[in-house]
């Protein structure tokens, strides 16, 4: 079966006929480690061990499981085990010190579970008991919210039921198609309508009747009570602390109104195969904007010819590191900051090759438009293009983060003499394929270049281009339209780094990442979830530059004070303490099955993306295949999920619950990707979550 055929259009019967190929092929049994996997494993092991030997809180299915992870990369492995036994034995020091100090010889529960290894922060209990504890000695600076449920969390219900209002209100930019944008935006939440990558799904319609009475149920009972999995205040503490005097506050919308008015603020994300010339097109177009001095630039000539790879200067303008510039290879997301006539970006540059994937979800999911570059040149276009080429990928992957539109740079046409044949070839094979991943036609513009010479960047030689009359890159990335942001949704930031320090003057810990939903300003407390712990905000900035309040979609710098460095890990939640977010290891999804070579069957073992985040999990149950085009369920308790089927799924995070929110209440942060073995094998939403806590 042809793998350029178009999905939408996949009849049941097709759906069918690829599951019996799979039945024939595969088996009805679960899918297993084949024997090649095995011997890999079992070597691996061996290896790992001599060079480990034996290391407190690190167990043989630890290693099993982070061989898997990283797909028998040795290296890789050791490194991982190691540095977090190191942690973990960092904060077993710790809990002895904080013991000692507070003399407290009944607090000994919390850091003797903190020593296990699986988990990189305190169990859910400890947690509670810890709390009370410090409350009880009173030695720790640290606050959290210990409140433990007696009934169905009130906020959570407000966050349900306010969904339809707060979208509708999303704040409006300038003109009509704004508007249409915020109606289109509205009726799709209204609906629960969404696009996951090749699909677009009306869920309300295609739900199975126990999710449908799962969706239109407000929300659940936690199934867990025990204060384990939201810290929620109780009634009396829902007004969250300030410092702010509460007639000096700012109205954040107002001033977000005021902000935008003049420069729309977007965050792009540039993907695309390994080498496609990402980086030498986004250098060259920031040397072109004044983004990148002629000192500077001389100097990178002169440097990466001295290593003999002088094509590579203006790569090098974001390939910063030493590692990226000898290897020629971006390896982590490079930010920068331009601007356009109308628009102000933050330019996020992902890496390309395959195994720095995590790190591109990472900088896609901060993403509102997209740049893809694909390379004109014979032979190289169509290895990007292929399956395990990372063109489609990145376009399937990004479409699933909930980015609409889409710039397709055909990049190095200097290598084909500018042939608009090639051209036309190149947007025709990708113009089918991205309408099945979900882009719709007027949200992507194509647009012929070389980012080596420069042409089309900014300005265009009438006698290269000759048959090209269209908008140069900036002018086309100048026109892309503003994203509906969910200012009035609770406030959600999903942390991408922190460490100790603060900004300026400002001594506590600093976290960073984007702002998925709602407002924050200093002297505001957030918690932090897991763990419940209490922080307030006492600076921040907004791309480096200082500010009192940031919104949704900004990407930021909080320091926060009072706050224990310990609860803080890449994927962690910061949100206003009377609205937390759930946390949860258990939840039914929507997803999208990507090319994959191996069907998914039931217990398939996969990484979770959400943002940064990613965590071991299972695919315990397959609970139906949806047709897409009616969504009428196909069939109920498949045996195994083909290539390209839409299907309900139940998913069981394996070491520790986290923070998700299902698709309705927060589109931002009811996404997901599943990976394994190195490739993206999945993308879809949360619908669901079946049970609170662990
Ligand atoms: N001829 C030609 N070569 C180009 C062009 N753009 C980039 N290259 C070359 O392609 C190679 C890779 O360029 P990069 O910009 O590093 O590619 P990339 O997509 O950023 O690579 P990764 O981020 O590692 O995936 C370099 O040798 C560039 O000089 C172009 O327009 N024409």
């Amino acid at each position: 079966m042809s793998r350029h055929r178009n999905i939408r259009k996949l009849n049941v019967a097709e759906i069918f006929e690829e599951e019996y190929e799979y039945e024939e092929e595969y088996g009805n049994e679960n899918f297993e480690m084949t024997l090649k996997h095995k011997e890999q494993m079992e070597e691996g092991k061996i290896k790992v061990k001599s060079i480990i030997g034996q290391v407190e809180g690190i167990t043989d299915k630890d290693i099993e499981e982070t061989l898997w992870y990283y797909y028998f990369d040795t290296e890789k492995t050791i490194n991982w085990l190691l540095d977090k036994a190191h942690k973990a034995q960092a904060r077993k020091q710790k809990q002895s010190q904080k013991q000692a100090v507070s003399n407290n010889s009944q607090d000994n529960k919390g850091s003797s579970n903190q020593e296990g290894f699986a988990f990189d922060e305190p169990s859910p209990d400890d947690i509670v008991l810890n709390a009370q504890s410090k409350k009880a000695s009173n030695t720790s600076k640290s606050k959290k919210i210990t409140t433990k449920p007696s009934t169905l969390p009130s906020s959570v219900h407000t966050m349900n039921n306010g969904t339809k209002k707060n979208i509708g209100a999303s704040i409006k930019e300038s003109d009509d198609d704004d508007i249409e944008i915020l109606e289109e935006e509205y009726k799709e939440n209204e609906q629960l309508k969404f696009d996951i990558g090749a699909l677009s799904l009306d869920s309300e319609a295609k739900l199975s009747k126990t999710s449908v009475s799962n969706i239109t149920t407000p929300i659940k009972e936690p199934e867990n009570q025990g204060a384990v999995s939201l810290h929620l205040l109780s009634n009396e503490q829902k007004t969250p602390k300030t410092n702010i005097k509460f007639s000096k506050r700012i109205d954040v919308i107002e001033e977000y109104k005021k902000r935008v008015a003049n420069k729309l603020p977007l965050n792009l994300v540039v993907i695309g195969h390994v080498d496609a010339g990402k980086s030498t097109l986004m250098g060259h177009l920031l040397y072109l904007l004044g983004e990148v001095n002629e000192k500077a630039m001389r100097q990178y000539e002169r440097d990466s010819s001295k290593i003999g790879k002088s094509s590579f200067a203006y790569a090098w303008v974001l390939d910063e590191t030493g590692e990226e510039r000898n290897r020629g290879i971006t390896m982590d997301i490079a930010i920068r900051k331009f601007e356009t006539e109308h628009r102000r970006f933050t330019l996020l540059d992902a890496p390309g090759h395959r195994d720095f994937i995590p790190n591109m979800i990472s900088g896609a999911s901060q993403a509102d438009v997209s740049i893809l570059v694909v390379d004109a040149t014979v032979g190289e276009f169509e290895s990007g293009f292929e399956a395990n080429g990372q063109t489609k990928e990145h376009a399937l992957l990004i479409r699933s983060l909930g980015v609409q539109q889409l710039v397709v740079a055909v990049n190095k046409l200097d290598t084909v003499e500018w042939s608009k044949a090639r051209y036309d070839e190149i947007i025709e094979k990708l113009g089918a394929f991205l309408s099945q991943a979900g882009f719709k036609k007027d949200k992507i513009a194509y647009i012929p270049c070389s980012g080596l010479t420069g042409e089309n960047i900014i300005h265009r030689s009438p006698d290269i281009l000759n048959w090209y009359s269209g908008e140069t890159l900036i002018q086309q990335i100048d026109k892309f339209e503003p994203p509906t942001r969910l200012l009035e949704n609770p406030f959600r930031l999903s942390v991408a780094d922190f460490f100790k320090g603060g900004i300026g003057n400002v001594s506590g810990v600093t976290v960073t990442g984007r702002i998925e939903s709602g407002t924050i300003q200093t002297g505001e407390e957030i918690a932090v979830i897991p763990g419940g712990e209490l922080g307030v905000v006492k600076a921040l900035t907004i791309n480096e530059e200082s500010s009192k309040w940031a919104a949704a979609g900004d990407s930021v710098m909080l320091t926060l004070t009072e706050l224990d460095i310990l609860q803080l890990k890449i994927g962690t939640i910061l949100c206003p303490p009377s609205q937390p977010v759930p946390i949860t290891s258990h939840f039914l999804a929507r997803i999208v099955v990507f090319d994959v070579k191996i069907p998914i069957t039931r217990g398939f073992p996969v990484i979770l993306h959400r943002q940064s985040l990613n965590e071991p999990a299972n695919i315990i149950k397959l609970v139906d295949i949806i047709n897409k085009n009616t969504g009428e369920i196909v069939k109920k308790n498949p045996r195994h999920l083909p290539k390209s089927t839409t299907a309900t799924v139940e998913i069981k995070l394996s070491n520790r619950p986290i923070p998700l929110e299902t698709f309705k209440d927060n589109k931002e942060l009811g996404r997901i990707m599943l990976r394994k073995g190195g490739e993206t094998v999945a993308a879809g939403v949360v619908v669901d979550i079946l049970s609170y806590g662990s």
